[in-house]
């Protein structure tokens, strides 16, 4: 089997190296950079139709190992699953989301271990797109950065309340709280992301202005109470389904003259059909179950439709591939201890998914959309200044 692939895979001349499982080793372009350990013969099989999914899977199930810088381990998977994988398939069905389903899969991802997490997140524990406000930033320094321009872009005002639907670990609740002088209530479905977000907000006495709970946002009373609805990282969780219904609750829980901030990754087509030869496909496996990622105009749609008004939009694509890498080699810098917390196949997971999403951002197969919308007065009016110049203050 090997013998016949072997003219197409030299062909594409990749700095490749094949172990084999009897000992022999067979470079596949001059240089390797990287190694394939091949454990299970039966893979060669795969490798005439190679892809991202199909790749990363025989990976998390060790049945190959790799060697090589992870940045161009993927690269060289894609460029393998390009030129010799099947065409991408049409869009996936919309998948239905109960709060069950969406609760045990919260709870695969974010619930794995908060050291683990800690291990390569920013001190405050965002784990969402940084914000790079001249590409010179630490990881630090971008996230902070990121936590001051949602505030900004949200025109908090000391006593305003405001609402943060998929808080993680509370890093914006605490920031707001403690920069802008709000309230806040926090709620994640991560019983883990709960129990160290609250140690956080006592540790900095901050009780009194931010409340963490265990909520899903389908729970939350629609009674308008807030004066500012954040989301970040939290709408890809969704699914397309209940877009509408996510947007209403969003639009129900803020005053009119307020506003809603959703900060999220959105997909490269509108219809939704993938990219990235399997990169989808692995990431839904065994990295995000049931996430679904809408094109902008999806989730623009539903905001329109939910009695928002949509104000101002950024796509941040290449400030999430670089706080991907941030992540990645920070990981990669701390893998023994990484061992200690986690299962190997968790880390094989984690591990590829980091390094894949930052090629994934880089090469535009997904985007990341700050979409700031208002809830217009009834004669129409709203709050917000005539330019956006006091961002940037
Ligand atoms: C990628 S994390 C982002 C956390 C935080 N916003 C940040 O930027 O660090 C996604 C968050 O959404 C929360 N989440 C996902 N689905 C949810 C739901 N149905 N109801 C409430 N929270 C949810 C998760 O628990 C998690 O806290």
């Amino acid at each position: 089997m090997l013998a016949s692939l072997l003219p197409a895979l030299r062909g594409l001349s990749l700095p490749l190296r094949l172990q084999l499982w009897d000992g022999k080793a067979i470079d596949l372009g001059p240089a390797p950079s990287v190694t394939l350990a091949i454990n299970d013969p039966e893979i060669v099989a795969d490798l005439a139709h190679p892809s991202l999914d199909l790749l990363g899977a025989a990976y998390v199930e060790g049945r190959l190992d790799l060697d090589g810088p992870l940045d161009e381990v993927i690269r060289i998977g894609d460029e393998l699953s390009r030129a010799l994988g099947k065409d991408e398939t049409a869009a996936p069905l919309p998948e239905s989301h109960d709060k069950a389903t969406d609760a045990e899969a919260i709870s695969y991802h974010y619930d794995l271990s908060n050291d683990f997490y800690q291990l390569w997140l920013d001190r405050d524990m965002v784990y969402s797109c940084g914000y790079f406000e001249t590409g010179t930033e630490d990881l630090d320094q971008a996230q902070q950065a990121k936590l001051r321009h949602l505030c900004r872009k949200l025109r908090l005002k000391p006593g305003e309340r405001l609402l943060d639907v998929g808080c993680g670990w509370g890093g914006l609740a605490r920031f707001a709280a403690r920069e802008f002088g709000v309230e806040v209530l926090g709620i994640t479905l991560s019983r883990e992301q709960l129990k160290l977000g609250r140690e956080r907000v006592a540790a900095e006495g901050l009780e009194g202005q931010v409340q963490l709970e265990l909520m899903d946002y389908r729970d939350l009373p629609r009674d308008g109470q807030f004066d500012k609805v954040v989301s970040v990282g939290m709408f890809e969780h969704v699914g397309q389904a209940n877009l509408p219904l996510y947007c209403r609750q969003l639009s129900e829980m803020v005053r009119p003259g307020g506003l809603v901030m959703n900060h999220g990754i959105t997909s490269r087509h509108i219809d939704g059909r993938p990219v990235g030869h399997g990169a989808g496909e692995f990431i839904g496996r065994y990295v995000f179950p049931h996430g679904e990622l809408p094109h902008l105009v999806k989730i623009g749609a539903c905001i329109s439709e939910s009695g928002l008004e949509i104000v101002d939009v950024e796509s941040l694509r290449l400030h999430y591939a670089r706080t991907l890498d941030f992540w990645s080699r920070r990981l990669e810098a701390n893998l023994d201890e990484a061992r200690r917390l986690v299962p190997e196949r968790a880390l094989r997971i984690w591990r590829v998914y980091l390094a894949g999403c930052a090629y994934g951002f880089r090469h535009n197969w997904i985007n990341l959309h700050q979409i700031l919308a208002t809830k217009p007065h009834e004669d129409g009016s709203h709050e917000l200044p005539w330019s956006r110049a006091d961002l940037y203050r």
